[in-house]
């Protein structure tokens, strides 16, 4: 089941879901299954050892989310809330006991595991591995990290001021995986639930 010894798992669920209206994307219903419990799941195909970054005001819900669940489960709050998801990968993979660890958002049900193998791949030996799709965005959220190297690099781009995700990877040495390497890759393995709207249309095409 284990992909390997020293992969980890970090879900990033910290967010304030504003795009999704009241409620929080990250326990929201899709066809039965809390989206995040369905990340989790999928995560747990590669690796036993998965944190989960939120929100104190948040622990109740995703506890009950991820109740019965298979895949144990760590949750590791921000320390100071609503600092960006590079402050949640921060938080995430300072817990995470192992080298190197796949993030992916909590709002992403449909991740392919498959991909945390070649990005793991491609990040052994280096500090990461993230997907580069041809629109030339880097896709940041669903990427594999090595945990101390992204963990302290976050750390000093929040430090400078500058919370972007990218501003953090400029301070690795990280592979680029591009489209053409994602053959056999679920090609909705991307698609992030933001809305209600796409809440809805993942939810007709699982029930078709
Ligand atoms: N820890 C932490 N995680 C965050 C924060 N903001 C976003 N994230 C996470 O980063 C991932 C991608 O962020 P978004 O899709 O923008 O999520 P969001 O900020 O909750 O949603 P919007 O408010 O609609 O933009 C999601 O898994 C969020 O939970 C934050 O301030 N802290």
């Amino acid at each position: 089941m284990t992909t390997t010894d020293s992969l980890g798992g970090v879900v990033l669920a910290g967010g304030y879901s504003t795009r999704f209206g009241e409620a929080d994307k990250a326990v929201a219903d899709l066809a039965g299954t809390p989206m995040i419990r369905r990340v989790v799941d999928r995560l747990a195909s590669v690796t036993d050892e998965i944190v989960v970054n939120c929100r104190e005001d948040q622990v109740d819900a995703i506890r009950d989310a991820l109740a019965g669940c298979e895949a144990s489960t760590r949750i590791a709050t921000d320390p100071v809330p609503d600092q960006g998801p590079l402050a949640g990968i921060r938080v995430g993979l300072e817990t995470v006991d192992r080298e190197y660890a796949a993030v992916v958002a909590c709002d992403m049900p449909f991740v392919d595991p498959a991909l945390f193998e070649l990005l793991y791949d491609r990040a052994r030996g280096r500090d990461g591995a993230v997907v580069q799709l041809e629109d030339e965005w880097y896709q940041t959220t669903q990427a594999v990290y090595r945990a101390d190297a992204m963990a302290d690099a976050c750390a000093e781009a929040l430090e400078d001021g500058d919370g972007r995700i990218l501003a953090a990877l400029e301070k690795l040495d990280y592979a680029v995986v591009d489209e053409d390497d994602l053959e056999g890759i679920s090609g909705e393995t991307f698609e992030s639930i933001d809305t209600q709207e796409a809440l809805r249309e993942a939810e007709s095409r699982l029930e078709e």
